[in-house]
This record gives structure tokens, C-alpha cells and sequence, in this order.
């Protein structure tokens, strides 16, 4: 995919071209600090150890509002080849994963399956990436080309539509809305009404949601000079899904670090990943397969420090060729997690992206 684009409520990045790219986020943040390159953007990859795909583009222009793509283009058929894991394995894997947070091995976790789709045609990423953008209340939406990873990743493109704002960096104020706890949306009113209430009150996912909270706390506390966490989270919604959700402000230390040094602080977070932050991401790497970039960041960052990166959820990965797919979705387990609607959530989850490319 020629160039990135970040779509938001409030305002787009759309670039294009490459002057340089980055497989690494201190080569990016260098460049940036010096000042060699004004803009860097990009995906950094679930799992810290594996390598980013940054780019500092040609051109860039901010808009405001969400991106409004000219035309949403009808996408070629395409059908599931493959569940990886099947859904089968994926009940076995967080039933294993119940009984280590049971045990007090651990306290969250987030475990991700995906499923892997095939197309007649090519599928271009900026038509997905459109039919997300247009199909999102809020015009959420990212595509990235993911080359600058390396060889695996060449001409592979990120596209989806995340509701979960990593962090934005404004001069010394940074702010996050971090998302976790989650019910599905229903076609009734007054039911769908009620699963809102329901997460709003329960227990179980307040807890999941606390633990990304505080993690967020102790990773700004030491950077913020004031930071406001509010003590309960509030409800947000997207066409599948009700989540519990805090919005986060603080102001930060000088030398602020850049949104870029940020992003790299913060993620992943429980929200992803889990608690404590070594021991889930271990069992992480030890159940799954790699995540790629899915459960990353998507985002940009300029020379003065200033960017935005949102989770790299609702995601789905584009071959080269454009005919082969994989999309992914992922949960918070916590000790009293049920394996099947564990399963159910990664099913409604994986709706954004099977939805926007017309598989039931
Ligand atoms: C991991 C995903 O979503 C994350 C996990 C959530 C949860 O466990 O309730 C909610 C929102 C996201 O932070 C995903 O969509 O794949």
C-alpha cells in the first residue's frame, strides 16, 4: 500500500511516499530528535523484540474530521481458509490459561486467535481501508504498509479500524483512552441498552479493565507531572461491541518524552497483553501463534514529539498479492473467564473486519 493513513473522529493523517524507513524505533526516534526527518509513521509490532515498520514519508496532509474516502468500492468475494487456531484450540488454550491465572500464576491475560481469508481477486488495502472507515461511527481507521519490517512483510499492508486511542501526544499534555471489558451490541434497543448496563456493573470486567489502568498509571506517573486516572470507567460503543473505557490526561515531565518514546513505554498494554507485564507476555508467546502486528500500534509521530497511536486491534493483514488475508481478535482472561464466551467475544470482535469484507 503506497503511503499510511490514520482516520479519527477529529482529525486524519494521510501520507504518501518514503524517504526513509525504520525496522527499528531508536533509528526512527533518532532521525526524529535530530531533525533529519519532520514526520515518522508507522506500525510497531505486538511483541517488543520483533521489528517495526516505520516510515518517514514524502508528503503528508492532516485533515480535519475522519478520512472521506471518494468512492467505497465494492470488494471482490472472499471466504474463511482457514481458523488458526480452530476455535476448538482456542477453548483448550484459555481453559489452560483459567487455570494458570487460578493458580495466581498470573492475573490477565489477553488470548487472540485469527482466521485466515482467501479472496477470487485482489483485495486493495485502501478499498478495505474504506469500506472500515465508512462503516465505523467514529471514522476510525489505519492502513499501513508494512514493508520497512523486512522480507516476511514485504508489500504486506495492516488495515483496520481501532477504537482504542494508545496514547496522543499535544505538546506537554498526553492523553489515553485505554478500552477493556466488553459485551455485545444487540439489534433490540432496550436489550442492547441492557448489555451496556450489565458491563457497566460487572465485576469481571472491571477488574480486566483496572489492570490496564493501572498499568498505564505507573508507566506516565514517573514521566507526568499531573495525571488524572477517574476511578470508574465509562461505556463506548462500536457497531459490534459495548467496552468499558477511561479517558487519561496528564501533563508531562520536561524533557517530554515524544509520542513515539511513549507508545514504546506503554505498549503493550494489559489490554494486549496482560499482568504482570513479563510473565503474560511469555505465556503469550509460549500459546500463540506470532501476533505480528496485530495487538501493536499504529500511529505517527513529528519531529517536535507531537503524534497519535491507537491499539492495531480490528485488524486484518493484506498479502502482497492482495488474495490472501488474515484477521485476528483477542480477550482479557482473568480468573473467573469462561472459555466459551471467551470464544463467543473473539467471534463478535472479529465482526468488524469479516463485516466490512462481507463474510457472515
Ligand atoms: C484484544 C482486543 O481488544 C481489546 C480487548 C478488550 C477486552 O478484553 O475486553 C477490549 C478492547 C481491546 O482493548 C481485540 O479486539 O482483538
Amino acid at each position: 500500500m503506497d503511503g499510511f493513513l490514520l482516520s479519527r473522529a477529529d482529525r486524519t493523517l494521510r501520507t504518501s511516499g518514503s524517504r526513509d524507513q525504520y525496522r527499528g524505533i531508536d533509528a526512527a526516534a533518532e532521525a526524529l530528535a535530530r531533525r533529519d526527518v519532520p514526520l515518522v509513521v508507522g506500525a510497531l509490532p505486538f511483541d517488543p523484540c520483533g521489528p517495526a515498520a516505520l516510515t518517514a514519508p514524502e508528503t503528508a496532509v492532516f485533515t480535519t474530521g475522519p478520512w472521506r474516502p471518494e468512492a467505497v468500492p465494492t470488494l471482490p468475494a472472499v471466504r474463511v481458509a482457514e481458523r488458526l487456531p480452530a476455535p476448538e484450540e482456542h477453548l483448550r488454550r484459555v481453559a489452560v490459561l483459567v487455570d494458570r491465572l487460578r493458580a495466581g500464576e498470573l492475573d490477565k491475560v489477553v488470548a487472540a486467535r485469527s482466521v485466515i481469508l482467501e479472496a477470487d481477486h485482489p483485495i486493495r488495502p485502501w478499498s478495505l481501508l474504506a469500506r472500515l472507515v465508512d462503516g465505523d461511527p467514529h471514522g476510525n481507521g489505519f492502513g499501513v504498509d508494512l514493508t520497512p519490517a523486512g522480507d516476511d512483510y514485504t508489500g504486506h499492508a495492516l488495515v483496520g479500524a481501532s477504537p482504542e486511542l494508545l496514547l496522543e501526544r499535544t505538546g506537554r499534555e498526553v492523553r489515553c483512552f485505554p478500552l477493556a471489558g466488553t459485551a455485545p451490541r444487540r439489534a433490540d434497543p432496550e436489550a442492547d441498552h441492557a448489555e451496556g448496563q450489565a458491563l457497566l456493573a460487572s465485576a469481571k470486567n472491571r477488574i480486566e479493565h483496572a489492570y490496564v489502568t493501572d498499568r498505564i498509571r505507573e508507566v506516565l506517573g514517573p514521566v507526568c507531572t499531573e495525571l488524572s486516572v477517574p476511578d470508574a470507567p465509562e461505556l463506548v460503543s462500536t457497531r459490534q461491541v459495548w467496552h468499558l473505557a477511561t479517558p487519561i490526561r496528564g501533563l508531562l515531565r520536561d524533557p517530554a518524552p515524544s509520542a513515539l518514546e511513549l507508545a514504546r513505554l506503554l505498549h503493550p498494554t494489559p489490554a494486549v497483553g496482560g499482568t504482570p507485564f513479563a510473565a503474560s507476555l511469555d505465556a503469550i508467546r509460549a500459546t500463540e501463534e506470532p501476533r505480528r502486528f496485530y495487538g501493536g500500534a499504529a500511529g505517527w509521530c513529528d519531529a517536535d514529539g507531537d503524534g497519535v497511536w491507537v491499539v492495531a486491534i480490528r485488524c486484518a493483514e493484506v498479502d502482497a498479492d492482495g488474495l490472501r488475508l488474515r484477521a485476528w481478535a483477542g480477550g482479557g482472561i482473568v480468573a473467573a473467564s469462561d472459555p466459551d464466551s471467551e470464544l463467543a467475544e473473539t467471534t463478535t470482535k472479529l465482526g468488524t473486519l469479516l463485516g466490512a469484507l462481507g463474510v457472515s
